[in-house]
């Protein structure tokens, strides 16, 4: 979160640009965690996929071996019934099928019979034997002349179904040949290759296979290939209907799979026997597939499993995912969090080492300003002092803080504390000039500005001020202003501010229906102390002629000089011409009095015009001139005396 300076020197802080990168880079993070964990969840699920159709074909293939060695064990309790009776035809041998209840216990055999070998002399004997047992019609067949013959000669149950195949000379039928040829020569359960049942009606049509065990004559013991020819009596065996047959193996079948099974034997072309969805043509290319091979009673089937598109291992990737996708999330929010926390407490360092940085330099801005600076709360109190108000007061910052301000400038009560406030509140400052008393009672002149303080809230909590010390600025400006209006070498007011005192005793006395008096001074024959002494002693004479004008004079009245050796007395008490005309005889005997000046002996005299305010004029124009023209006639009259002006005319 970058932190820059605006035009104004503020702080902006941009936007968390450092938590934005930190959280993309987590989120890459988590996508390319949970792409590799989706990964593993599915080569995970592939395997559990897998394994799971393992299991269930196994656990198949387990249960058709089973249920192949359970028919072969029915045919053994068969072959051992016949070896025991050496019959098997009639009652006994359906009593005994009877009792193995096979529909219930060993779904898909369709039955369990006998079928004798037979030689053609045999034949036709049976054939007798058999209709005269109430088979009426029993014939072997095919018909036809053969080497040898088997003739069924009981299967039960003796449905309509089974009864159809009695007299069938299975050995006759190649694929049945091979079967019973083997369970001769290997004395052993054997089973057919593919075969359309005999029992079959064309209705459903299934495929079939057939189980055979040799039975022997008894007490006969395994021998020569021969000899078991020349012994065998026959063939007990299990004709099954390949679907119910499968059917009844897989009762725990489950719909999500699709089983194959291939008779592969060798020497026969590869031929299916069962196919639990024959109309589903090869199935999805990206099914799981499974092969398992098994040997049953001599022949080598091919079981083929596969996977339909709803074979699962239940819901737990999608729980995964949901799991990975929420710990993603939380990291994603941490991480933003984290990262923005990080970038916030960086700007936020930033701002307050740069507030502080900025706080530093006011600091020393404030404590090295030749101006006082002070921060006062709303009742005007210091709040803080910098050390230049601090000298200008005379007393430590530490002693002026809590103290009010109006103790030093008692000119601020003249502003009402109301509205101080009002003005502060609007945000109006003020400057004033004032003079600040100090502890000690000495004085100084300052001028106070004001501003506005306001709290965080931004409400009014006081002041700001700053207090420039003008007390020399202000003795110069007096000091300026007294020379512009005295005389330099008299030090009593000149032309210029003579005129304004004239012009505002003409006021007051219009105003006020006084009078005043005003004499015009001149020195006679200065010239002469000049041109006789010099310019220092004629500036000495002039100074202490003033002096003795002025000794003249109260307190009330004021000489000026107009210029060279000619000055003018304002007389403003004065209530009448011989009051005057007294004053300026007055001057005029003290000017007449032997000076000594610069080691100089001088005798001079002055002539002094007297004019009176209002009757020898109204303005200042009109009395300089009459004053003047007095004076002259009284240096025309011949020096040293004083002339009045007066209405019937001035008198020497
Ligand atoms: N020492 C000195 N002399 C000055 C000053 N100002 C004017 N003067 C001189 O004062 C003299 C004034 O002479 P005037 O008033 O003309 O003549 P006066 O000699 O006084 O003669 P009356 O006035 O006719 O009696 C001149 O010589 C000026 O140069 C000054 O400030 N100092």
């Amino acid at each position: 979160m970058p932190v820059t300076m605006d035009a104004s020197g503020g702080v902006v802080v941009a936007k968390p640009a450092g938590a934005l990168g930190a959280t993309l880079a987590m989120l890459l993070f988590v996508l390319l965690a949970a792409w590799l964990a989706w990964g593993a969840l599915e080569e995970r699920k592939q395997a559990a996929l897998q394994q799971r159709l393992q299991a269930e074909a196994n656990g198949i293939a387990l249960k058709v071996e089973e249920r192949f060695r359970g028919y072969r064990q029915v045919l053994r309790g068969a072959r051992a019934l016949y070896m025991a009776s050496d019959t098997v035809e009639g009652r006994e041998w359906a009593e005994y099928v009877a009792g193995l209840t096979l529909s219930e216990d060993y779904r898909g055999i369709q039955g369990v019979g006998f079928s004798r070998w037979l030689t053609p002399a045999a034949r036709l004997e049976l054939e007798a034997r058999m209709q005269a047992a109430g088979l009426a019609g029993y014939k072997v067949w095919p018909a036809g002349e053969r080497e040898h013959y088997s003739a069924i000669v009981a299967l039960e149950p003796l449905d309509t179904r089974n009864r159809r195949a009695l007299g069938f000379d299975m050995f006759s039928e190649p694929t049945r040949r091979e079967a019973m040829t083997r369970a001769v020569e290997v004395s052993e359960g054997a089973l057919s290759g593919p075969v359309v049942l005999v029992q079959e009606d064309g209705v459903a049509q299934q495929r079939g296979v057939l189980l055979y065990l040799a039975v022997f004559r008894s007490g006969f013991s395994a021998s020569d290939v021969a000899t078991r020819w020349r012994e065998l009596q026959g063939w007990v065996y299990s004709p099954f209907r390949m679907d119910d047959l499968m059917e009844g193996a897989l009762g725990r079948f489950t719909s999500d799979m699709r089983l194959k099974v291939l008779d592969l034997s060798p020497g026969s072309q590869p031929a299916l026997l069962f196919d639990s969805e024959p109309e589903s043509g090869e199935g999805p290319a990206n099914a799981l597939r499974y092969e398992r091979r098994l040997v049953l009673g001599g022949r080598e089937w091919l079981l083929e499993f596969s996977t339909r598109p709803d074979f699962s291992v239940g819901e737990r990737p999608l729980v995964e995912l949901g799991v990975i996708v929420l710990i993603g999330s939380l990291l994603l929010a941490v991480t933003w969090s984290l990262a923005v926390t990080r970038a916030r407490a960086r700007a936020l360092a930033i701002v307050s080492g740069s507030l502080r940085q900025r706080e530093a330099q006011y600091r020393a801005i404030v404590n090295l300003s030749h101006e006082g600076i002070a921060t006062v709360d709303q009742r005007w109190r210091l709040t803080y002092v910098n050390p230049r108000l601090a000298e200008m007061l005379r007393q430590s910052a530490n002693e002026l803080l809590g103290t009010s301000f109006c103790t030093y400038c008692p000119d601020l009560g003249d502003e009402l504390a109301g509205e101080r406030a009002e003005r502060l509140r609007q945000g109006n400052g003020r400057s004033l000039e004032m003079e600040l008393q100090r502890e000690d009672g000495s004085k100084l002149t300052v001028l106070v500005s004001d501003a506005p303080l306001v709290d965080a809230d931004g409400r009014l909590s006081g002041a700001t001020l700053m207090v420039v010390d003008i007390t020399e600025r202000k003795a110069a400006e007096r000091r300026i202003n007294y020379l512009a209006t005295h005389d330099g070498l008299t030090d009593i007011p000149n032309r210029a501010r003579f005129e304004e005192l004239l012009g505002a005793a003409i006021a007051r006395a219009a105003r006020y229906q006084h009078s005043f008096a005003l004499l015009f001074v001149d020195l006679d024959h200065f010239k002469e102390v000049n041109d006789s002494h010099g310019h220092l002693v004629g500036d000495a004479l002039l100074v202490e002629a003033v002096k003795r004008m002025k000794s003249c004079l109260r307190a009330s009245d004021t000489p000026a000089r107009q210029g060279g050796d000619e000055f003018v007395v304002l007389l403003p008490e004065t209530k009448s011409t011989q009051d005057a005309e007294r004053v300026a005889e007055k001057i005029r005997a003290e000017l007449a009095r032997p000076f000594e000046v610069e080691g100089c002996n001088l005798n001079i005299s002055s002539s002094i015009g007297v004019v009176f305010y209002p009757q020898h004029g109204r303005d200042a124009d009109a009395l300089l001139r009459h004053a003047d023209e007095a004076m002259y006639r009284a240096k025309s009259a011949g020096r040293n005396r004083v002339a009045v002006c007066d209405a019937a005319g001035e008198k020497v």
